[in-house]
């Protein structure tokens, strides 16, 4: 039960919510039953009709509307006389500044992706104002506590990168099904019908492998008189086929694994296709609707179709393409959203899973995999809300002995299914909430400038509008106000070497670079070096110095399915599940800490709230029961950091 203060505490505060979405919709909702009065909500997105299931404030008519504004109509329904504000917007907007982060007490977030939350974790940090973030993933979730100074800033552990796989595995030895899968997505789909400019690092063999011949013809390429059909069954038997019978060739790689099997058009469907289907010309013309399934009369988006349908479906959806999509060819990039692209993502897939004795799947798996799709849960949103605004409340009382980190798990330990984890202090090396500089080891003669703007400074350190400075020199800024003179005088920057800019970058230069936006400043130290491993390093630049140091006895590493379904390899259920929990749904990372350095605590045996026990986690592995645990304010947990 709330005490009378804990109930007062909303009253009056302003709070930020950024994301009005699964999470979003139940918090707005909570909030405004809490108590909240003055509630601010930001969401650049429309409503979809794939939102409505679980975005309960939504209905069939809001369709294309704005969410935010959506949502604040929905609750000021229920609760008509507080004040909810909605903004209609990207977060990251400029208007979005420090000034405008000042005005809140706390700010919530309910965001799917990292890089937004990084930038609101930096605004945050520069507003001075506490940050609660959260995520789900399916059955699992977390809410994390962020107080400048006092508690690890949501930056202070590196994120994970999604998983990736050795290019061998990928175009030469698959061994799992999402082998199969990202072969076709990454490198089959962006070589039809992506970018042709675009680096394909799995390059798909598209000329005669033997050097003393003369390569041949870009098979890739479609003659302008070759037949449509005609056209799709080369690119079968040539990727299918062909390439296969290239591979086999190098007897050295098959030695301890299984040869695969060539497959050519003619062995599964030797007759053309129009003789099979009937008339391929009646297709339906609506462009955006085409689907291979539909045309082939392939109802069931769950079944498991033969080697023979799912060529039907490879041939049928190219043809789609280039019949009805022809527009988009050339610029694609693969969207779990787009069936066509699905349904041959999935054909292809199951081709090469039949060529590598790989067990096929239906489509609905493939586009799970292809999507990295993980379905949501409602009931963990509501329940991630929930918990959300149970650390508002503290945050807005000062309560920071009792905030907690809380990790929703799929396997219950001691009938817990939340798991309250004390917050840990700032990482020391944390470059976004502390000063410490970065080490970038980077061969200056070989990477360019533009190199580390796009590869280090935007993607790694996820900034939007970077300024680079050597000592007092500027080498390189961002901005729509930038003279002309100034403007081209970068632009001749960032094409050159690092060793051969204006202002030298040598081994031991510290760059310094920041964004304004974000109020961020960092430094970075810069070492050459020339030897890299293409396979692991193949940006041929390695950033460090970033990890985290205040509880290393206690990290262990680990992977995850990071783009694919969670899977649990480790014996570790349940510790896994924390792990999975915060990398997938955008909170830490590679490392984790290990459940023993999680207080486990029974809940309160009576309503008093105040009995309460310490349980080593071993005791505690076997119990499988599945109740769901609530957490109140006088459920205390044994400390394992003070927080300063
Ligand atoms: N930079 C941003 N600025 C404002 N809102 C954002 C930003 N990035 C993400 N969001 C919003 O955060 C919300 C996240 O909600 P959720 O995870 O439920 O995603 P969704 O897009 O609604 O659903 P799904 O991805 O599962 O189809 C979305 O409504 C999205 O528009
Ligand atoms: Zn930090």
């Amino acid at each position: 039960m709330a005490s009378e203060r804990q109930m007062r505490a909303p009253k009056g505060a302003k709070v930020l919510m950024v994301g009005a979405g699964g999470i979003g919709c139940e918090l707005l909702k909570t909030l405004a039953l809490s108590g909240f009065d003055d509630i601010h909500v930001i969401d650049m997105d429309t409503i979809e009709v794939s939102n409505l299931n679980r975005q309960f404030l939504f209905r069939q008519s809001h369709v294309g509307q704005s969410k935010a504004k959506v949502a604040r109509d929905a609750v000021l329904r229920f609760r008509p006389h507080i004040n909810i504000t909605s903004y209609h917007a990207n977060v990251k907007d400029t208007k979005f500044n420090v000034d405008f982060f000042k005005q809140f007490k706390v700010v919530l977030n309910g965001l799917d992706n990292l890089d937004a939350r990084r930038h609101v974790n930096r605004l945050c940090l520069a507003a001075e104002v506490p940050l609660i973030e959260s995520g789900t993933t399916g059955f699992l979730g977390q809410v994390t506590v962020h107080v400048k100074g006092k508690t690890e800033c949501y930056e202070c552990q590196p994120k994970p990168t999604p998983k990736t796989y050795p290019v061998c595995t990928i175009t030469s030895t698959p061994s799992k099904f999402v082998h199969c899968i990202v072969w076709a997505k990454e490198l089959l789909f962006a070589k039809l019908f992506g970018n042709k400019d675009q680096d394909n690092d799995l390059n798909v063999r598209s000329t005669n492998s033997d050097s003393s011949v003369q390569p041949i013809e870009d098979v890739f390429e479609r003659k302008s008189d070759e037949d449509c059909e005609q056209y799709v069954r080369k690119i079968y038997d040539h990727v299918f086929g062909y390439n296969i019978e290239v591979a086999l060739a190098n007897e050295e790689t098959w030695k301890n694994r299984n040869k695969p099997r060539p497959i050519h058009i003619k062995d599964v469907l030797p007759q053309k296709l129009c003789e099979q289907n009937g008339n391929l010309e009646d297709r339906r013309v609506d462009s955006s609707m085409v689907s291979a399934m539909s045309s082939l009369g392939l109802k069931n988006p769950q079944e498991i179709w033969s080697l023979r349908d799912n060529t039907r479906v490879f041939l049928e959806s190219l043809m789609l393409f280039i019949d009805k999509r022809e527009k988009d060819v050339g610029n694609l990039v693969f969207d779990k959203d787009d069936q066509l692209a699905v349904e041959f993502v999935t054909a292809a897939a199951n081709i090469r899973a039949s060529s590598f004795g790989i067990p096929l799947h239906s489509l609905f798996e493939a586009k799970g995999m292809a999507g990295n799709i993980v379905h949501a849960v409602a009931t963990t949103n509501a329940i991630i809300a929930g918990l959300i605004v149970i650390e508002a409340i503290k945050v807005l009382q000062n309560d920071s002995c009792n905030y907690r980190m809380t990790y929703c798990v799929e396997h219950p330990l001691r009938k817990m299914l939340l798991m309250p984890v004390e917050p840990f202090e700032p990482n020391k090396s944390c470059y976004v909430c502390s000063e410490t500089p970065l080490l970038l080891e980077v061969d200056i003669h070989k990477s360019r400038l533009k190199d580390f703007v796009e590869k280090i400074v935007k993607r790694k350190l996820g900034m939007n509008c970077p300024l680079i400075m050597h000592g007092s020199n500027l080498i390189y800024e961002e901005g729509d106000d930038l003279e002309d003179d100034i403007a081209a005088n970068y632009a001749s920057n960032v094409e050159k070497l690092l060793a051969e800019l204006p202002s030298p970058i040598t081994s031991g230069t510290m760059l310094t670079v920041e964004d304004l936006q974000q109020e961020l400043s960092c430094n970075i130290n810069v070492k050459h070096r020339e030897d890299f491993d293409e396979e692991k390093e193949p940006d041929r630049m390695v950033l460090s110095g970033w990890s985290p140091t205040s509880s290393k006895k206690d990290v262990e590493v680990t992977t995850n399915g990071g783009s694919t379904a969670p899977e649990a390899t480790s014996n570790d259920k349940h510790a896994n599940d924390i792990e999975v929990a915060r990398a997938e749904s955008g909170d830490s990372v590679g490392n984790k800490r290990k459940l023993s350095e999680i207080s486990v605590q029974t809940p309160p045996q009576a309503n008093d709230g105040i009995t309460s026990k310490e349980m080593p986690a071993e005791v505690l592995e076997n119990d499988d029961e599945d109740d769901v645990v609530m957490l109140d304010g006088g459920w205390q947990i044994g400390k394992k950091k003070k927080l300063t």
